[in-house]
């Protein structure tokens, strides 16, 4: 079975290198100039003994007027020799150190800049809005900041510096022959064009074929965390065997679209050592046939027969770095496509007076999730004065959660505002808005590590004793401590070694800990026994005396006491008052709460 193929992530149209070059630190830059000058004087090193062997060899054939002779004005041909011998040496340890200085200086660049590429990337992530998360996947997000930015490390690595030293031996070299025959260099240059002119059409027709590879990975992405994150689900319905299958489909479609991939790439080097030998050739004959008509000197034969040879072999190289070239474009693209997606909700700069009073006020709010979606909450009003215990209720899929995602901003308003404090939350800081609330989600969720570290996550600073108070007013204290490490106890991935009472026990301490001045409890006793239910309802009792509360509970029990009620059906607010006025209004509050006492059968109830 294959799974849906979620939508595919947006892929930059910008030129990636140069994007990469220009969102690059100026250190960053200092430090690729200077490792390209080390590439460019290691090639220059690297060439040098083939002009040596070309001289030793002019010593042997033309005695005290060779080369090396005139320039030295040394007559003697085993001290010319030497002199050979000892330039030979210098040059060779110069060539290994740049060439150590070189690589060390691409590889320490590959590594800074993955890590900062990969830091930038994580920081953007962080910084977008939930709504990007919906139409993203957690595999494929997880791709590109871990695989694609590899990607880019692997070819970065060794990559610029074998284009540098490529380059710059077609240009010694080019200008060597120059000097010495153009009609020679104009022979061994010959493949060179048809070698270029092949790059680029490979490139072409390897840029799609990688751009599927990278997506194909970001699909395999997707099937793992879907697969190991619902392993209990998987295994409830004995569903392994099709989860197997179906990351094999989406493994098989990363095969297939490498296979197509490397079909072609793997052709590129045989075709280019072909062009290779045909140059290789082409000097052997005709330089050969000059040497023996004694039109070319036979210390320069020499020279040019080694050099057309580290002239053009290694071309052959172009096809695998042009193929890691290939494939950190690709993913460079998906990194870059990431980082372009700008934030949409943007904070304010104010900061509101301290102590936080915790009024909150939603004027006239519409909200779609979409923009060319149905409305979910249309014309809310509602006002929670500082201090006050407000729930709101209604059926579900009614929109109550969607009010406190908004008054996070987790999502903007389409219309209307939301206040805290009289001050419009749009022009608040994150810090001041968020730092105000204590939310505790529908969805219960703690991070790997210990009780303590998620108790504090809100309050990094808060104290043993701090810590202790928040988790008895939750009722957590008596079952944390009675766990053999106590508050070191490690919870598990998503706090799954914990009870799903407990989890929410723990959520609720943790939005303690912060001492909000709201205190935002979605569904906080909906998936808990009646002990805990009841647990919790003592703590909401106990806390929500000295701060703004807002409940929203399907458990109407729980709730009675607030002091105002507001009842929700298909995103309007159609009731509100105390529990008492609303019983005997006889409305829907009054309908819903026969229901859950027993009163009615839940079947004659109609709710949206
Ligand atoms: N992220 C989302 N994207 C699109 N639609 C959404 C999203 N979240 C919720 N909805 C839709 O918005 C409507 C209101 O959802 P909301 O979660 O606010 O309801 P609720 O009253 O809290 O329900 P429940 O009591 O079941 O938690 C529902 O129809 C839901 O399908």
């Amino acid at each position: 079975m294959s799974g849906p193929v979620p939508p595919a992530l947006p892929l930059s149209a910008a030129p990636p290198l140069r994007a990469l070059w220009h969102r690059a630190e100026p250190r960053h830059r200092r430090h690729a100039a200077f490792a390209a000058l080390m590439s460019f004087v290691n090639k220059v090193f690297d060439i040098a003994p083939e002009l040596l062997i070309g001289a030793a060899v002019d010593v042997v054939v033309n005695a005290e007027s060779s080369f090396v002779g005139r320039l030295f004005g040394v007559e003697d041909r085993v001290d010319q020799l030497s002199i050979l011998v000892a330039i030979t040496a210098v040059a060779w340890i110069l060539e290994s150190v740049t060439e150590y200085l070189a690589v060390l200086n691409w590889r320490n660049l590959a590594q800074e800049l993955q890590h900062d590429v990969r830091m930038d990337a994580y920081r953007h992530v962080q910084d977008l809005e939930v709504a990007h998360f919906e139409d993203q996947t957690s595999g494929g997000l997880m791709t590109i900041l871990n695989e694609d930015v590899n990607q880019l490390e692997r070819f970065l690595d060794m990559g610029p510096h074998r284009i540098i030293t490529m380059a710059a031996n077609v240009v010694l070299i080019g200008v060597t022959f120059f000097v010495i025959s153009p009609l020679l260099m104009a022979l061994s240059f010959l493949p060179i064009p048809v070698i270029v002119a092949g790059s680029i059409v490979y490139q072409r027709r390897l840029e799609p074929r990688y751009a599927a590879v990278r997506r194909a990975a970001g699909l395999i992405g997707d099937a793992l965390t879907n697969g190991l994150g619902g392993v209990a689900t998987i295994k409830a319905f004995t569903a392994e065997e099709r989860e197997v299958e179906r990351v094999g489909t989406d493994s098989h479609r990363y095969l297939a679209t490498n296979q197509a991939a490397i079909r072609w790439s793997a052709a590129f080097s045989p075709l280019i050592r072909a062009a290779v030998l045909a140059g290789f050739v082409m000097t052997l004959l005709v330089g050969g046939r000059a040497a023996l008509r004694g039109d070319l000197a036979v210390g320069l034969f020499s020279v040019l027969v080694y050099m057309t040879q580290r002239l053009l072999w290694p071309l052959t190289d172009l096809g695998e770095t042009l193929d890691l070239y290939q494939r950190a474009m690709a993913s460079l693209r998906r990194i870059f496509g990431l980082l372009e997606a700008e934030p949409t909700i943007l904070p304010g700069a104010a900061e509101l007076p301290t102590p936080v009073r915790g009024d909150v006020r939603f004027e006239d709010v519409h909200f779609a999730y979409s923009p060319d979606g149905t409305a979910v909450l249309s014309g809310i009003s509602l006002h929670v004065p500082a201090g006050e215990t407000h729930a709101i209720v209604g059926a579900t899929g009614s929109g109550k959660s969607t009010i406190v995602k908004l008054l996070l901003r987790l999502y903007e308003p389409t219309a209307g505002r939301i206040l805290l404090d009289g001050t419009p939350i749009d022009e608040l800081t994150f810090a001041s808005l968020r730092g105000a609330m204590g939310f505790v989600a529908q969805d219960v969720f703690l991070f790997h590590g210990t009780v303590r570290e998620n108790l504090t996550y809100g309050r990094l600073d808060a104290d043993d004793a701090a810590l202790h108070r928040a988790a008895a007013l939750a009722e957590a204290a008596g079952f944390v401590e009675a766990m053999p490490h106590g508050y070191d106890t490690v919870v598990g991935e998503r706090g799954q070694k914990l009870s799903g009472g407990q989890r929410q026990r723990l959520t609720i301490a943790r939005a303690l800990l912060r001492d909000p001045a709201v205190l935002v409890l979605d569904e906080a006793t909906s998936a808990v026994d009646n002990e805990t239910e009841a647990a919790i309802q003592r703590s909401i009792d106990r806390v929500s005396h000295s701060r703004t509360t807002i409940v929203i509970a399907h458990r109407l029990f729980t709730i009675r006491h607030a002091d105002r009620i507001h009842v929700m059906e298909a995103g309007r607010l159609v009731e509100a008052g105390t529990h008492d006025e609303l019983v005997a209004r006889g409305g829907l509050y009054a309908a819903l709460w026969r229901v859950q006492t027993g009163d009615t059968d839940p079947s004659d109830v109609e709710v949206a």
